[in-house]
């Protein structure tokens, strides 16, 4: 066991964290240089990580470097999926902190940081990117020493586009990150670290064994549940151990120290949740589990909708289906009376309610409509003394409701040269300042408390685009607050559109109102009659447009009758409504219920 190590890969996003795990793959002869030719980001394996070039979940590879065993975990870098950091984390000894040389240590490296400390795990600091003209390695080190509080003089120095400097690194993850502890002799401990749902081979589950051994056609069983959701006894048989690397290798053992996948058929990711400890069935059996994980919340949520109320059928099985391997995804029925039958679903963010609403289109065939994204906010009617949780803000009654809303704890880091700039941002979203402090010479960390409802818009984009691209932010959840927020109506053609209800602060009704209007007027295409916008609060119109008529003929265009065209034409017509809700006679496009999200410019 002395010769194994078992290390994570954190870093901010785009610091080049997948792209080094290929180069360590490559060179400790993993994958050759051919295979990562033909399929560079080795761990970033489904369609969607390679079609946004981002990482969203986790994957493990073992390598071998000299006599030693090394696995790694590459995890994602983006703030909603960090849960899968902290669950890697604990599967693991040392993490391998990545800072991008040109951009220095972001708001994110430093959340992950404390993820990893929290875990006990022996970091190792790497500047990569140091091909880049732009690549300051002293200022990097500076920060990395000032900020995280790392001795950075040994920092590894990389460039995972050339290669450059991964052997050394290999070096250093068996030299500095020390072996896994455990008994190869106890009773059998096995943490799921993470799973997913294959439609052959029932739940893989991604194991570090802490202690013990476990082989093909062992009785297991997980220590929190005795009875599966059906009833069941929760044994199973072991029917294949293995490891990854990266694809799977089937073995006979999977020994303590171990990280490793094993199927049991198992039906449902819930029979053996992530964060449960294995161990055998009997006498045999372990008597304590391993500290598990806390819940995820979901903290934004919108109703999603088929197009064809025929496929709601499908759509709740493709739900089911999603969930089995993405439990911090949440769903219930949702009616909605301009919008139909669909679904009410929670997310950990808006990058993580896209990537499902592109996995449901593209997975299952399903064709959506969204309604504009919430959070979850609880109220308290009058006359009552429980206060209600509320994800849809269509759903708070008018009338005398007290109300209150998520914040956040807010962590900004950018040049001084922008730190106007973001106050500015940060106040109009009423954020509060709660500290503000230099960090080097020219570097800055701010943080505020802000509600969540006007971060999860375009805060982060705002934030990048407000710092030429190089401040960034974190935040991690504060708790809720009472208000003065109200919920407001938009009206169009005369019909209450309730998938475009949101909730506002009293101070800011007015300019809300506005902008709601305003921007609604941009995204609606003319229709052939007058439509008029009302943005409404308690039955009073605080905010009005109007559309002129209009009719748009696509094949205007084409005189000489050139019937092929005109039909390609009407054909690509129909096919834009489907993008298109009818709600009462106005056909109404999915960027109007997303146009609550740009708010900045
Ligand atoms: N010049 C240069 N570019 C690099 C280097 N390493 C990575 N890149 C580029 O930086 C971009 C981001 O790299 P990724 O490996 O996808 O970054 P990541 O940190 O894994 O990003 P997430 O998975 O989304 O967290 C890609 O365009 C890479 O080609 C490097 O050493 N030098």
């Amino acid at each position: 066991m002395h010769r194994l190590r078992n290390l994570i890969i954190i870093a901010h996003i785009d610091s080049g964290k997948s792209t080094l795990s290929d180069r360590l793959l490559q060179a400790t002869g993993t994958v050759s240089a051919a295979a990562l030719a033909s399929r560079s980001q080795f761990l970033d394996s489904n369609p969607i990580e390679r079609e946004r070039q981002i990482t969203i979940k986790a994957r493990a590879a073992r390598m071998r470097w000299g006599d030693s065993t090394v696995t790694l975990i590459d995890c994602p870098g983006h703030h909603d999926f960090s849960r899968q950091v902290s669950q890697s984390a604990r599967a693991v000894e040392g993490a391998l902190l990545v800072v991008d040389a040109s951009r220095g240590v972001q708001a994110q490296t430093l959340s992950s940081v404390e993820l990893a400390l929290e875990a006990g795990l022996e970091l190792v600091p790497v500047i990569n990117k140091i091909d880049l003209p732009t690549a300051d390695v002293p200022a990097a080190r500076h920060q990395i020493e000032q900020l995280v509080g790392l001795d950075a003089s040994e920092a590894i120095l990389t460039s995972a586009k050339s290669g450059l400097g991964v052997d050394t690194l290999l070096d250093a993850i068996v030299e500095r990150l020390p072996p896994p502890q455990g008994c190869r002799e106890a009773h059998l401990q096995a943490l799921v670290f993470d799973s997913y749902y294959d439609q052959y081979r029932g739940v893989v589950l991604f194991v570090r064994i802490v202690n013990g051994t476990v082989c093909k056609g062992d009785s297991i069983r997980p220590m929190t549940r005795t009875h599966s959701d059906d009833g069941s006894v929760s044994e199973f048989i072991v029917d294949k151990v293995g490891f990854l690397q990266p694809d799977e290798v089937e073995c006979d053992m999977l020994e303590s120290g171990d990280i490793g996948f094993l199927t049991a058929a198992i039906k449902r990711t819930g029979d053996v949740p992530v964060g449960d400890t294995i161990t055998h069935c009997g006498d045999k059996g372990a008597q304590e589990q391993l500290p598990g994980y806390e819940d995820t919340k979901a903290v934004v949520f919108c109703g999603l909708f088929p197009t064809d109320s025929g496929d709601l059928p499908a759509m709740r099985m493709a739900l089911q289906k999603l969930q089995l391997e993405d439990a911090s995804m949440v769903f219930e029925p949702d009616k909605s009376a301009a919008m139909g039958t669909g679904f009410r679903c929670g997310f950990l963010g808006l990058l993580h309610m896209s990537v499902t609403q592109q996995r449901l289109e593209e997975e299952f065939n399903l064709n959506l409509f969204a309604s504009a994204p919430s959070v979850s906010y609880k109220i308290l009617k009058e006359g009552e003394t429980e206060w209600l949780d509320v994800s849809n803000p269509a759903s708070i009654p008018d009338g005398k409701v007290k109300i209150m809303e998520p914040y956040a704890k807010v962590e900004l880091i950018c040049h001084s040269d922008h730190v106007g700039s973001l106050m500015e941002l940060s106040q109009s979203r009423r954020g509060e300042l709660q500290d503000q402090r230099y960090i080097g010479l020219d570097r800055v960390k701010l943080m505020y408390s802000l509600p969540l409802s006007e971060l999860v818009t375009d805060f982060h984009d705002a934030v990048k685009s407000r710092s030429s691209g190089f401040g960034s932010m974190s935040y991690e959840l504060e708790g809720m607050r009472p208000n003065r927020l109200r919920r407001m109506d938009v009206h169009i053609a005369n019909s209450a559109v309730d998938g475009l209800s949101c909730v506002i602060h009293e101070d800011n009704a007015y300019a809300e109102g506005r902008f709601m209007v305003d921007k609604l007027k941009q995204v609606i295409p003319r229709q052939m009659f007058k439509v008029a916008i009302q943005a409404v609060i308690g039955g009073k119109v605080i905010a009005s447009e109007q559309i002129s008529a209009y009719r748009k003929d696509v094949t205007a265009k084409c005189y000489g009758g050139d019937a092929s065209r005109k039909k390609k034409l009407l054909k690509k017509q129909a096919e834009g409504k489907k993008r298109m809700k009818m709600i009462g006679s106005v056909a109404i496009p999915q960027e109007a219920f997303l146009a609550i999200l740009s708010r900045d410019g």
